[in-house]
């Protein structure tokens, strides 16, 4: 039998992984989406962790503001772990489709785990203009992973760094600067129609 694959998004904080990865399900038959923030949100909670009903509408119960809490409360390398345990989760689920996983913002910096989506290429990387991806952060509140004195700078720091790695562990590039997630997930069929998208590799194709 055919095991159906995977297809994974990667790219900074707020680019659009979890919006997009909703989305190319929706429009793509036989695939199924995973979320590995909501994962390690999950896993938290059963170890009781307070963690947010999909119905919660308090604003201080968002799935968001919970992640941002458990990293706080973990640090850097704990959950860096829990992400790697996460998506070793989601590699053991039994699964009928093929599933796209939406990937933190974080993992390029996580090799553990990045030996994990070695199995779940390809790797659409979503890269977009930092600057409007911080005005989407600030929007929301500065994560617990940026330097409050200058969180703007370091996220550009962070993002310039992070860039080319994505670059690196990806095979494909999406500029989504200027689509809309519907546009993306788009796009992102389209380089998939055209190279099969399976072999391993930099980042080459940029749509
Ligand atoms: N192409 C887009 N155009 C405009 N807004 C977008 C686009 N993609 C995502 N957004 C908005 O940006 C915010 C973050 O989107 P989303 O949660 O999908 O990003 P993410 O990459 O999964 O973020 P994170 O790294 O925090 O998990 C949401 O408010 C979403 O509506
Ligand atoms: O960019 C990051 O380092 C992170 C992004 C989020 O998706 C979470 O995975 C976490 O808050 C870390
Ligand atoms: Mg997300």
């Amino acid at each position: 039998m055919h095991l159906p694959a995977y297809l994974t998004l990667t790219g900074l904080k707020h680019a659009g992984k979890s919006s997009v990865a909703r989305e190319l399900s929706r429009a793509w038959p036989g695939t199924n989406h995973i979320d590995t923030d909501q994962i390690i949100l999950e896993r938290a909670a059963r170890r009781g962790f307070p963690c947010p009903s999909p119905s919660s509408d308090s604003p201080e119960s968002t799935p968001a503001l919970i992640l941002r809490q458990l990293f706080q409360e973990l640090g850097h390398e704990a959950f860096a772990r829990e992400e790697y345990l996460a998506l070793q989760e989601v590699l053991e689920m039994p699964r009928q489709e093929r599933l796209i996983i939406a990937t933190g913002g974080g993992v390029c910096d996580n090799l553990e785990a990045m030996k994990l989506l070695e199995e779940c290429r390809p790797i659409f990387y979503l890269r977009a203009d930092p600057e409007v991806l911080f005005g989407r952060i600030a929007a929301g509140g500065i994560p617990p992973f940026l330097d409050p004195q200058d969180p703007r700078g370091s996220f550009l720091r962070l993002a310039n760094r992070r860039d080319l790695l994505y670059r690196e562990q990806a095979d494909h590039l999406v500029d989504v600067s200027h689509l809309t997630v519907d546009e993306v997930a788009q796009a992102i069929l389209k380089l998939h129609d055209r190279k099969g998208a399976n072999t391993p590799g930099a980042a080459e194709q940029q749509y």
